[in-house]
């Protein structure tokens, strides 16, 4: 009889938007994640929680490949796109934008950048601020927002990439509980349609048999 530990193992065919193994990151000489595996699917909703400073920005960076990875390896699906909601403290106050110049960049990553949008594209963009209930703030400046409206806007943009993986950073942080629904109403959705939807959050109150729940301890995986 064949000894157990000479079967290989079998290779693993679920489908995968993007998959992490043993992936570590740095910024400058700070070990900010180490020895991450991770396996995102199609159509799934992924959270990734922690203490603050324990890498969850940095796992959303290095996902969608705006962080570069220093060990292990990162795959992601052939034909995969991303759309990135960073924190609002990221994004200047002061742009000077209106919430519907704002909400049509997300398209630029498909037209590309301040080319002529279609008419698709202009009802992708209307339908995303209707969806985040700010279709009426749609001709205002960025910067005269509230906190909570200017973070809709941002969710706005890049629900209107229509990615196959949509990152969020603390997407519900700092908005009220209306408008917390619509956000998760709008990721549902997107879920629907076939999306990857991955958001680091400090919302640790997942429901125990919906999303993938990623913990991460100073930038280790831990298991649950
Ligand atoms: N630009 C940077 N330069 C140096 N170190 C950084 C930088 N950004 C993050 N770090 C460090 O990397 C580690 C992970 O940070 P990260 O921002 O990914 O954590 P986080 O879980 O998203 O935190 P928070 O909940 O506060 O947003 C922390 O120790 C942080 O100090």
């Amino acid at each position: 009889m064949p000894s157990p530990l000479a079967q290989p193992a079998p290779p693993t065919t679920a489908p995968f938007e993007v998959r992490l193994a043993a992936v570590g990151a740095h910024h400058d000489g700070h070990v900010a994640l180490r020895d991450v595996d991770l396996r995102v699917a199609p159509g799934s909703m992924t959270l990734v929680v922690g203490a603050n400073g324990s890498g969850k920005s940095t796992l959303l960076s290095v996902l969608s490949g705006t962080h570069a990875v220093s060990s292990g390896v990162l795959e992601r699906a052939p034909g995969s796109s991303v759309a990135f909601v960073v924190q609002r403290s990221a994004v200047a106050d002061r742009l000077p934008l209106t919430v519907r110049e704002t909400v049509s960049m997300g398209r630029w990553g498909v037209r590309g950048a301040f080319r002529r949008l279609t008419r698709d594209d202009r009802a992708i963009v209307d339908e995303s601020l209707e969806s985040l209930g700010i279709a009426d703030l749609a001709k205002r400046p960025l910067g005269e927002l509230s906190g909570g409206q200017r973070q809709r806007a941002l969710v706005a943009q890049g629900l209107a990439r229509r990615a196959t993986l949509l990152l969020l950073d603390e997407p519900t942080a700092g908005v009220d509980r209306a408008a917390q629904r619509l956000i998760d109403l709008a990721l549902e959705r997107e879920i629907a349609r076939g999306a990857a939807v991955v958001q680091a959050t400090h919302d640790t109150a997942a429901p125990p048999h919906g999303p993938l729940v990623v913990r991460l301890v100073d930038g280790r995986r831990v298991r649950d």
